[in-house]
C-alpha cells in the first residue's frame, strides 16, 4: 500500500509541475490549446491509427520538451540573477529543444490534415470502436489540466510573488 502513496504523490507533483507550467509560460498555454483542436480533429476525420500515434507522440514531445525548458529556466534564475554566459547557453539550448519539436509538430499535423481538412474527410461512422472512447482521454486529460489551470492562476501567481 506504501508503494501505492508514493505512487500518487509523485503524481500530484507531476501534476503540480504542468499547472504551474500552464500557469506561468505563454508557449505552453499555445501549445495546450493547439494540442487540444488536434486532438479534436483526431477523433472527428478519417485518421489511420498510424497517424493519431505519430501526432500524439509529437504533441507530448512539445510539452515534454516546454516542461523540460521550464526546470532549466528556474534552475537558472535560481543560480543566479546576473548575466552568465554559461546561464544564457543553458536556456537558450533549453529553448532551441522546444523550437525543434514545434517545428516538428508542424510537419506532422501538415502531413496528416493538409487532405482531410479540404474537403473535410470525416471519420466513418463504423470506426467508433471502443478505441474511439479510449482516444478521447486525450483532450480530457488536457481540458483537466487548462481548468485546473486556470482556478489556480492566482495563487501560483501570488506564490511567484
Ligand atoms: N542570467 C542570464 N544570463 C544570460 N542570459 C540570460 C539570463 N537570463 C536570461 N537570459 C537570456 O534571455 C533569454 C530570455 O530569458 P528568460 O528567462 O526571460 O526566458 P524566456 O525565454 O523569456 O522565458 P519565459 O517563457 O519564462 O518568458 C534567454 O534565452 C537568454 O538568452
Amino acid at each position: 500500500m506504501l508503494w501505492l502513496q508514493g505512487f500518487l504523490k509523485s503524481l500530484k507533483y507531476a501534476s503540480e509541475g504542468i499547472t504551474y507550467t500552464l500557469v506561468t509560460q505563454r508557449n505552453m498555454q499555445i501549445h495546450f490549446v493547439l494540442a487540444f483542436l488536434v486532438m479534436i480533429f483526431c477523433l472527428i476525420l478519417d485518421v489511420s491509427r498510424l497517424e493519431i500515434i505519430l501526432v500524439f507522440f509529437a504533441i507530448v514531445m512539445v510539452i515534454a520538451a516546454e516542461l523540460v525548458n521550464t526546470a532549466i529556466e528556474s534552475l537558472v534564475d535560481l543560480v543566479t540573477d546576473e548575466y552568465h554566459r554559461l546561464a544564457k547557453i543553458a536556456k537558450d539550448t533549453a529553448a532551441a529543444a522546444v523550437l525543434l519539436t514545434a517545428l516538428h509538430a508542424i510537419i506532422v499535423g501538415l502531413l496528416v490534415f493538409h487532405d482531410k481538412l479540404w474537403p473535410l474527410q470525416m471519420r466513418p461512422m463504423s470506426s467508433f470502436t471502443i478505441e474511439w472512447y479510449f482516444l478521447l482521454l486525450g483532450p480530457v486529460i488536457l481540458l483537466y489540466f487548462i481548468v485546473r489551470s486556470l482556478a489556480m492562476r492566482s495563487s501560483v501567481n501570488r506564490e511567484r510573488g
